[in-house]
């Protein structure tokens, strides 16, 4: 018996050179580790059949399911600014989309599930670490309302990985709104296939801008489109102090959704200049560069779109800038009312996004971790004391005369207490995957099988902004551990 999976592949059906068929690699003993039920529920699928035998072989990439048509999709990419002609999934394939309960087209893929034609030197395979980090994170990252790919299952594969020391293999089964990359538009362009670039921007404008479809300037409404979700996407991650960590351009997805945990942690402390991979040497995807590299990247996508734009030159160049100029001003219209809105002020006022950027520079000054900060304004406006937020940094004093103001310009509002304790919760997180925390709960997973921890610090993530006393102490740091030294993958 399979499982059934209401697949319909529409990037199968595109040409040849944009995939390659993978066949199924049957494993000794795949287990399911976890699967996502709710997910599995807004996707139609039945969440107890996923939870059998037959499904581990499905999502080990041992077997085909009814309708799928396992690929493997080519892409192009700069990594670090180096430009890759042919990159591609070297450990991921791609079952099938799903029209899920919404009437949303989503790609189920699997990563970790063994060579394809794509995988270079490389095994095609993940660790379990990896994996539980990725599945925990973009859960994580979906209840903070970012968007981003989703985690539906995890499979061990029983077999065995070589990190430099052996680990346990995993695969993650990922669900997202498409796979289509700034890298896939470059294969196609680097290539001089404009045929092909063409197919593929029509096949994005059918997922992500359907109301351009067949319009003549569809190809501008794409690039605008991707300069608009990007541009929300990484105020998000900016307003929550999550620092992707390897924003390639292979990484960049033209849905808007965060895509590749590899790398990534959320700031303790605010500093711009923060770096958590250690192959980041010059600190390229520093959290205070992410909005500048997601326009360098915006601008490649641009590149490629030039031959579609206009046969005129100087009319194509105009559409390319014009959106990077979009990109610039929605960035910066909602990190400004983010951050207001941090700080209770939902008003457009330049003296109140001036008072935020105040509160940045002493955090910044102070050592003051960026989190318990923002979700400490919370118990401020509620008129509780100034010392649980003060104490956090070096010099109070300098948090004390700022929280003065702040509480002038709310009491100029007549801003009622209660609503803007709430409204504060609401822009800032109690909870988020801090990397101590994370590390702490796969090391549990890993070296002791014990999933208790990964579980219980998934179930205080699902709810963010919520208060939950008896998870206080997921809230902190953790014990003092140097961070992982990450190698990307
Ligand atoms: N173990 C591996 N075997 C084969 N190819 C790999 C392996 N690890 C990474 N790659 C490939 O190297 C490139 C860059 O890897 P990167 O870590 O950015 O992606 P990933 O985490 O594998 O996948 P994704 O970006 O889809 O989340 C990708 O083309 C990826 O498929």
């Amino acid at each position: 018996m399979g499982i059934a999976i209401p697949f319909d592949n529409s990037y199968a059906r595109l040409p040849q050179g944009f995939h390659a068929r993978v066949p199924p690699k049957r494993l000794a003993a795949p287990r399911i580790v976890k699967v996502n039920r709710a997910l599995a529920a807004e996707l139609g699928l039945d969440a107890s059949a996923l939870e059998s035998p037959e499904a581990a072989a499905v999502l080990s990439g041992g077997a085909a399911a009814p309708g799928s048509e396992p690929i493997a999709l080519v892409y192009a990419g700069h990594q670090f600014g180096q430009f890759v002609p042919r990159l591609g999934d070297g450990r991921a394939l791609l079952l099938g989309e799903v029209v899920d309960r919404a009437g949303a087209r989503r790609d189920i893929q699997l990563k970790g599930s063994g060579v394809t034609p794509y995988s270079r030197q490389g095994d095609g395979l993940a660790a379990l670490g990896p994996v539980l980090r990725e599945y925990l994170v973009s859960e994580a990252m979906n209840a903070l309302g970012v968007p981003t790919t989703r985690s539906l299952a995890i499979v061990a594969t029983g077999e065995s990985v070589y990190r430099e020391t052996e680990l346990p293999g995993a695969v993650l089964t990922r669900v997202a709104a498409s796979h289509i990359r700034v890298g896939t538009f470059q294969y196609f362009a680097a290539r001089g296939e404009t045929d092909n670039l063409r197919v593929l921007a029509d096949h994005a404008i059918t997922r992500h801008q359907p109301d351009a479809v067949g319009e003549p300037d569809r190809y501008r409404r794409l690039l605008e489109g991707v300069a608009r979700r990007q541009a929300a996407l990484i105020a998000r991650w900016m307003l929550l102090g999550f620092v992707h960590g390897v924003m390639n351009t292979d990484n960049m997805a033209v849905s808007g959704e965060t895509i590749d945990y590899g790398p990534c942690a959320f700031l303790d402390r605010y500093d711009p200049a923060t770096v958590f991979s250690s192959i980041d040497r010059g600190g390229r995807y520093a959290y205070g560069n992410q909005p500048a590299i997601g326009q360098w990247n915006l601008a490649r996508l641009a590149e490629c779109l030039l031959p579609l734009l206009s046969a005129v030159e100087a009319e194509a160049m105009e559409q390319a800038t014009g959106a990077l100029s979009l990109y610039a001003d929605e960035f910066n219209t909602a990190y400004r009312a983010g951050l207001r809105a941090k700080i209770g002020l939902t008003e457009g006022t330049d003296e109140d996004t001036a008072l935020a950027e105040d509160l940045l520079r002493r955090m910044q000054e102070g050592g003051a971790d960026f989190t318990a900060t923002f979700r400490g304004l919370s118990v401020l406006a509620g008129g509780g004391d100034t010392s649980a937020i003060s104490s956090g940094f070096r010099d109070a004093a300098a948090f004390d005369a700022w929280a003065q103001d702040w509480q002038a310009r709310l009491a100029r509002d007549g801003a009622d207490r209660r609503a803007s304790t709430d409204a504060i919760r609401r822009a800032n997180p109690a909870f988020i995957p801090r990397n101590q925390r994370v590390e702490e709960v796969i090391a549990a997973a890993v070296s002791d099988c014990d999933f208790a921890p990964f579980e219980a610090f998934l179930q205080v993530l699902s709810r963010p902004y919520d208060d939950q006393p008896d998870a206080g102490r997921w809230a902190d740091p953790g014990p003092p551990a140097p961070y992982r030294t990450f190698c990307g993958t």
